[in-house]
């Protein structure tokens, strides 16, 4: 546009008009986030990151920092560092730190947030993935899972008194990337043991092993896992070398992986359905008769209304759908990966099947 007032506006207009990514850092105590961010900032990596410490999403303060206008303490401020990252520690009203972060833009081009190491990610996340105000601003790239690799085992193991999925269960199956942290205080061993359990958890995270939480960092940014395209989306996911389905025909008491693959294409409304069913009512149940408890769900599935390839996304009971690349000549069919609790991989398939619409 040749506007002689474009002359005036500077540069940083431009770039504000770039959404930026957030990646959430999340992780069990103790295992090595703040680490991880710590090396984040200090490092000469030539990028602009904006990070937050710690303490967000604490209990409700979720809900409470998402009621706009609310008189409250903020108790940010940001630090810009030596190699151009902002820095700024927050201890409630998280959300509104973020609104208050944008204003800099132009300062920084990612943001990465650590919560507490007894959050469940799942609340936070939908606040970046589906909220519509924030999101015109930002969105949600990944969350990333630090355990450690001594305790994590543990931790997977607790079981809570009213029998609900335990923090550590539930972070892990969240998890577009897992960074197994402390490797030097465990033996090859129970390493191995260790990557076997989180596998079985939530076999389609991208696993790293780290000491001192020294990641690549292009490993935890820019995965665009939310997306319909990238390097953890759902199209490079499936096509993904080595990446093994687990048929599980076992009903597991404990949070695992199970894929369900369709062919031909499913009627969206019956496909809603089934969604709303499972995520927000429960009731679709096992064959032991137990409601089966859906934590995340991921895949690729045919419309028969929609001629390009769809990505359907959970994260609890929000689930988004997205039209991504035309099937073209390809078979059209349906690939869905459910991680949870009682999952029923025969029922699943049979209840998806049901939608599937015959041409
Ligand atoms: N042995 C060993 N210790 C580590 C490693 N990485 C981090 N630590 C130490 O583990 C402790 C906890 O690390 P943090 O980075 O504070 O962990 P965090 O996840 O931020 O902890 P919370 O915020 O309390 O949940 C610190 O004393 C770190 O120095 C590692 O690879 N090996
Ligand atoms: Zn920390």
């Amino acid at each position: 546009m040749s506007d002689d007032s474009d002359s005036e506006i500077p540069d940083l207009v431009a770039a504000d008009l770039k959404k930026v990514p957030i990646t959430i850092i999340t992780g069990f105590l103790g295992a090595g986030k703040t680490t991880l961010l710590n090396y984040v900032l200090t490092e000469q990596h030539g990028k602009k990151i904006a990070v937050i410490l710690n303490e967000f999403g604490e209990g409700d303060s979720v809900e409470k920092s998402m009621s706009i206008g609310q008189e409250g303490a903020l108790y940010e401020e940001w630090l810009e560092l030596r190699n151009g990252c902002l820095c700024c520690s927050v201890k409630d009203n998280g959300v509104k730190a973020i609104e208050n972060l944008m204003s800099k833009r132009g300062k920084f081009d990612y943001i990465l947030l650590e919560t507490t190491g007894l959050a469940d990610p799942g609340p936070i996340a939908s606040i970046f993935w589906l909220d519509e105000e924030l999101c015109s601003d930002i969105y949600l790239d990944g969350i990333v899972v630090m355990v450690d690799a001594k305790y994590c085992k543990k931790h997977l193991h607790e079981t809570k008194e009213d029998g609900s999925i335990n923090e550590s269960q539930r972070q892990i199956a969240l998890a577009d990337v897992i960074i197994i942290n402390k490797t030097d205080l465990v033996n090859e061993d129970e390493l191995s043991s260790l990557r076997q359990e989180i596998r079985s958890t939530n076999s389609f995270a991208k696993l790293h092993e780290t000491q001192q939480s020294k990641v690549d960092l292009s490993s935890i940014l820019d995965i665009n896992a939310y997306g319909g395209q990238g390097p953890a989306s759902m199209e490079n996911l499936f096509g993904q070398r080595g990446y093994s389905k687990t048929d599980v025909h076992v009903i597991d008491k404990s949070v695992t992986t199970t894929t369900v693959e369709v062919k031909g294409s499913v009627n969206k409304a019956c496909l809603d359905d089934f969604l709303q069913q499972l995520l927000w009512e429960k009731n679709v149940n096992n064959s032991e008769g137990n409601p089966m408890e859906v934590l995340r769900l991921k895949g690729v599935v045919a419309l028969d209304d929609v001629d390009r390839r769809t990505v359907v996304q959970a994260v609890h009971e929000l689930y988004d759908m997205q039209f991504t690349t035309p099937w073209g000549e390809d078979l059209k069919k349906g690939t869905v990966v459910f991680i949870g609790r009682n999952l029923d991989h025969a029922v699943l398939k049979q209840q998806l099947e049901s939608c599937l619409v015959s041409r």
